[in-house]
């Protein structure tokens, strides 16, 4: 295995009494794929809140590249190359799709994010999406959930992430947007950006991945290469126990 991008070692997160993360270790590399399964509750939101300075966790316990950036500011970790697809897109409505994504360019010149010959563009993003190309004076509340999706994994990847986080993509979303929209992810991990999806359909999660881990109840349950775990290994792994089959 190459050195990992972006790494955990023993990660632990609290909401203040309460333990969310027990001792994650977790690793993704440049150019990876790696799925987060688990149900709701298990703790997917908290590792991704961990890794992008939303929870504060000891320096240590998160590396990207080689240098330790847990609990550092968020705009200092975006700095550093992680973005975030948020759960729920949050994008600005009332502006159109080209105004939703020049927010993250000005962004990325704010923090004075290095510029490399294969940066992510407006027209490198629109050769990704066409549609998006079609609909960019268009406010972005007018778009159906699949473009507005494009849209969020847009304003994320002019942020250039080494990289990036995706909390939940297929959430409230028609089959065909999200094969659509999957689709995708080869080009963006082309260049070498690494890209985490926490995902709730384990089967789309299992073919868009080259390594998964199913967490539960705060731990990491399972972990292997996608296309070698079994359905009952990760059946175990979800509900705990060996006595639950999946539907
Ligand atoms: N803001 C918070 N304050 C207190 N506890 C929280 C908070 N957010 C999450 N938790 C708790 O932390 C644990 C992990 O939640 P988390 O949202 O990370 O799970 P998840 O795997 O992302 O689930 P989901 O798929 O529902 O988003 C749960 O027990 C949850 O109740």
């Amino acid at each position: 295995m190459s050195a990992p991008l972006l790494s955990t070692h023993g990660l632990q997160a609290r909401y203040g009494d309460f333990q969310a993360l027990f001792g994650i270790d977790f690793h993704v590399a440049a150019g990876e794929v790696v799925a987060l399964i688990g149900a709701n509750g298990a703790g997917k939101s908290t590792l991704l809140r961990s890794l992008t300075g939303l929870l504060p966790v000891a320096r240590p316990m998160v590396q990207l590249g080689g240098e330790a950036i847990g609990g550092l500011p968020a705009h200092e970790i975006v700095r550093r190359g992680l973005a975030m697809v948020p759960e729920g897109r949050r994008l600005f409505t009332g502006m159109s799709v080209e105004d939703n994504l020049r927010v993250a360019i000005d962004q990325a010149k704010t923090l004075a994010l290095r510029a490399a010959a294969d940066a992510w563009t407006l027209e490198r993003l629109y050769a990704l999406f066409p549609i998006l190309r079609d609909k960019r004076r268009t406010p972005v509340e007018s778009l159906s959930g699949g473009q507005q999706q494009m849209v969020a994994i847009g304003r994320a990847l002019l942020l250039q992430p080494r990289v990036l986080l995706c909390d939940e993509l297929s959430l409230g979303l028609a089959p065909k947007v999200v094969r659509e929209i999957h689709a995708a992810l080869p080009q963006i991990t082309a260049a070498g950006t690494a890209i985490v999806l926490v995902e709730q359909d384990v089967g789309l999660a299992q073919h868009s991945s080259q390594r998964l881990y199913c967490m539960l109840e705060g731990r990491i349950t399972l972990q292997g290469a996608s296309a070698a775990v079994t359905r009952e290994a990760i059946a175990q792994a979800y509900f705990g126990g060996s006595h639950h089959a999946m539907a």
